[in-house]
């Protein structure tokens, strides 16, 4: 009873004095990182400031650049350096070969046998999460993509058990949020007051308790697979945490850590940049009416024989106007930088230049993408663009374009190993076989990188884009609220993403919203 009474009375005094110790928390946390600053302020020499020991080049002529080794131009140590990996734990360190490798070759060639799994979700996360919409619906597209690319790419990636469960949602949607706030936080901070301000970044502990979270609901599931692995006759399940389960060396086959680690380093390569290119796409169509008939009626010839459709090898590769429609909304909203480096040994480029050791590159991919040389009318949204370009590749070199592979992983690889050319209006460097799809890649094609680091995701994401669309469209139509402009992407630091809060084709409000067509099964939508 004593203790009892004890207890009582210490919760009662601590529910008192809670508030007061938050705010009083909080003033000490931020006096404390006021203090900092101003000491690094002062301290920080006039003599350091002018010590940068790597000049900032913005360059898009990569193609001497792209072919080069690691150990000569490092995209690791760029992206961990840029990301404050040290802290932030966002690099993949010793295993980002594997995780690479998994991704081009396991993902890759997963993808057919994924497409019914994916439309199959997709329906569920549609009828648990969508609207009605009966009529004209107004509907936030933006939030909704990021849960419904979460929930695909999570079923690929660590199978149904744990892609449907929130608390896995909420924490791989997250991880990538956190880290971003926590380098911009760090980033007030020169690097030798870090490993003690540091403690002072909430986030950084946020990043611990998720890789923890993560890891113990990972950790039963592979406990389990690797108690049944013996198992004659037992299927072993297809997705990532069995393919890197299968590819670790037996002595890391138990460290939890690590799976937890690739998976989140996963979600966030993976969900932000899929989601947002996504709902960029959804606010082209609700501006573009016409390109929603256009894709539709190709959705339509790939997928109205019914549900076999979905299963068959060359359903996505047919979808040629809407990959056309999917890599003009990039061009025009996408990322607005790319191939980020840092340089190891010292590089002399044929024009004279000097890189020397420690140098910091980037290319200006948003410059590049307006550039007329490349996209004439580069200020005009046309959806068909790359479509036309692939046209009349095909009517100059229908040989090449016939035996043009499906396989991705082939594209891929003749692409990086062409050679450069330079013709206006076509983005040099890609094959006669690759050039104008959503994931080629050439200097002029850079939304998803270049060369060896080339995004590994990008054939994976095309197909979630291709299948959340083709779905939408075969369902619903969609438009912006009455008078309302395609909502601009918003800039974040180096980077730009889709406003979370524009009333779009989903989204929607008053007379503007998403409403089903009535072919076989479709209905309206509306961006808020
Ligand atoms: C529209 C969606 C996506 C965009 C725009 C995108 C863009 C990029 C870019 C620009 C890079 C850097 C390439 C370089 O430095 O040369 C990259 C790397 C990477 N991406 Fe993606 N990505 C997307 C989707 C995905 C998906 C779905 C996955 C996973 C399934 C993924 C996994 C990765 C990984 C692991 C890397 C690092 C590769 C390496 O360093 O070798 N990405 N991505």
């Amino acid at each position: 009873m004593d203790a009892l009474q004890h207890n009582l009375n210490l919760t009662t005094t601590a529910n008192d004095i809670t508030p007061q110790l938050h705010a009083n928390g909080r003033s000490i946390y931020y006096a404390a990182i006021g203090i900092i600053a101003l000491c690094a302020w002062i301290f920080h020499s006039p003599k350091r400031k002018y010590d940068v020991s790597a000049p900032f080049y913005k360059l898009w002529q990569v193609g001497e650049l792209k072919g080069l080794p690691e150990d000569t131009l490092s995209a690791k140590t760029a992206v961990s350096e840029a990301m404050l990996s040290e802290y932030t734990h966002l690099s993949a360190d010793a295993h980002s070969d594997i995780l690479t490798f998994l991704l081009k070759t396991k993902a890759t060639h997963h993808l057919q046998r994924m497409m019914p799994i994916l439309k199959a979700e997709f329906q569920f996360i549609l009828a648990t999460e969508f609207p009605a919409c009966d009529d004209w619906t107004p509907f936030r597209i933006q939030p909704f993509m990021v849960r419904a690319v979460s929930r695909l790419s999570g079923r690929a990636f660590v199978g149904s058990a744990l892609s449907r469960s929130e608390e896995w949602m909420s924490v791989s949607v997250n991880f990538a949020i956190t880290a971003f706030i926590a380098v911009i936080k760090l980033q007030f901070f020169p690097p030798w007051m870090r490993p003690v301000a540091q403690y002072l970044v909430s986030e950084l502990k946020t990043i611990r308790k998720d890789l923890a979270k993560a890891q113990a609901m990972l950790e039963p599931l592979i406990e389990e697979r690797l108690n049944n692995s013996d198992a004659t006759g037992c299927e072993k399940p297809d997705d990532f945490i069995q393919w890197l389960s299968d590819a670790l060396p037996d002595e890391e086959k138990r460290d939890y850590f690590i799976q937890a680690k690739m998976q989140l380093l996963l979600s966030a390569s993976s969900i932000h940049t899929t989601s947002n290119l996504t709902t960029d796409c959804i606010y082209d169509l609700a501006v573009h009416q016409e390109m929603q008939e256009i894709l539709r009626e190709e959705a339509l010839e790939v997928f109205g024989e019914g549900e076999d459709s979905w299963e068959r090898k060359d359903s996505i590769a047919k979808l040629k106007k809407m990959d056309s429609f999917i890599k003009e909304s990039q061009r025009l909203s996408g990322n607005v930088t790319s191939f980020i480096r840092k340089v190891m040994k010292p590089i002399d480029l044929s024009d004279g230049t000097h890189l020397p050791p420690g140098t910091s590159l980037l290319t200006p991919l948003a410059g590049i993408s307006l550039d007329e040389r490349y996209f004439p009318d580069p200020e005009v949204f046309d959806g068909l663009r790359f479509w036309k370009l692939r046209q009349q590749q095909q009517q100059q070199s229908p040989s090449a374009t016939r035996s043009s592979s499906p396989n991705p992983i082939t594209r891929s690889s003749s692409s990086l190993s062409s050679t450069s050319s330079s013709s206006p209006s076509s983005p040099p460097n890609s094959t006669a076989t690759s050039k104008h799809q959503f994931t080629s890649i050439g200097d002029a094609d850079q939304n998803f990188g270049l060369g060896k680091h080339a995004c590994p995701g990008r054939f994976f994401a095309s197909q979630e884009i291709k299948v959340i669309l083709s779905y939408l469209l075969l369902h619903y139509d969609i438009k912006l609220r009455a008078g309302e402009p395609r909502p601009k992407p918003v800039r974040l630091h180096d980077d730009q993403e889709p406003q979370p809060d524009c009333r779009g084709p989903i989204p929607a409000a008053e007379d503007s919203r998403i409403k089903g067509p009535e072919p076989p099964g479709m209905s309206g939508l509306q961006t808020e």
